[in-house]
């Protein structure tokens, strides 16, 4: 059976009643899919039903071509998860935490070995698998987060805002490890910040309030912004003001005043130029029409 994920009319409602995901239809192929929304839009709910961890309180998730919340160990066997609170034992060696966890997860004691050295050298944290994971940076922590979702070789990889707290240099580095990773697989990443995926996915899926505002390629996002985008320069004293009355996508300093890229359904003055929509302008874009807030 083709390796597919397909949501049909998925949606969750917590107890108290708050529907957090509510019909969601998408059908998702091996790449990197990037899961795109501000906080709040249901990333989250909708990752932790995907991995199983949550069922579907609406619809339902087949994963080739069975039901998950019917058959979840066929998913499980298959999935790899970095969750977005994931932790480490501080006091263990990064080495030592991962042949703890395909214990856990139930490799077989001779082939973990070689299987843990492997995830080390994927992450390329060979050189420091056996210091202490207390001392590590948080790019290298997320870096043995995936690690142990490679553990068992899965088809199907999730990772839920990674990028979180990872420096600049750290965000781009694990950027290029997830790229390389995709393959045959699967990558469902999903994040905030347009630049996390802008170079990497191949299919986006934008969620706002609980519900999928955009599905497809990233140039038809760009595509559906087209005509309403602008580029004009103010002067700085001029820029509160502005971010009060524009949707501003990015603001820069230059000589003359600041330049800003500002998205809505007319130009912003007379003296705005259009310009070709970029992710981040077709993001906010789609957020406005959809009344969400960036
Ligand atoms: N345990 C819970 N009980 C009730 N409501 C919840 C619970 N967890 C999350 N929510 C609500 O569900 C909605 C979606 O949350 P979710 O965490 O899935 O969003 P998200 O897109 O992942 O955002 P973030 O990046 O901030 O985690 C939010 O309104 C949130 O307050």
């Amino acid at each position: 059976m083709a390796l597919e994920l397909a949501l049909e009319g998925v949606g969750y409602r917590y107890r108290g009643g708050h529907e957090a995901v509510a019909g969601v239809d998408l059908a998702m192929a091996p790449g990197i899919v990037g899961l795109l929304g501000p906080n709040g839009a249901g990333k989250s709910t909708l990752m932790r039903v995907l991995s199983t961890l949550s069922k579907a309180t609406a619809g339902r998730v087949l994963w080739r071509g069975e039901d998950i919340a019917r058959k979840p160990d066929a998913l499980r066997r298959e999935l790899g998860y970095l969750p977005q609170d994931f932790g480490v034992y501080e006091a263990l060696s990064a080495r030592e935490f991962l042949a703890f966890l395909a214990a856990v997860k139930g490799l077989p004691a001779r082939a973990s070995v070689a299987r843990v050295d492997e995830c080390l050298a994927m992450v390329g944290l060979e050189d420091v698998a056996d210091r202490r994971l207390g001392g590590y940076s948080g790019g290298m922590r997320q870096r043995v987060g995936i690690a142990q979702a490679l553990l068992n070789d899965p088809k199907l990889l999730i990772v839920d805002e990674p990028t979180v707290g990872l420096d600049p240099e750290e965000r781009v580095r694990f950027r290029h490890l997830l790229a390389e990773l995709a393959g045959e697989r699967l990558v469902i990443l999903s994040t905030h910040i347009v630049s996390d995926i802008e170079a990497s996915a191949g299919m986006l899926a934008v969620m706002a309030g609980g519900r999928l505002r955009f599905h497809g390629s990233p140039e038809a996002l760009m595509a559906d912004a087209e005509g309403h985008v602008w580029q004009m320069t103010i002067d700085a004293e001029r820029l509160a003001d502005a971010r009060a009355r524009l949707r501003i996508s990015r603001a820069q300093r230059r000589v003359h005043g600041v330049e800003l890229r500002v998205v809505g359904a007319e130009a912003p003055s007379a003296d705005a130029v259009p310009v070709a929509a970029d992710l981040e302008d077709a993001y906010l874009w789609l957020l406005h029409r959809s009344g969400a807030q960036a």
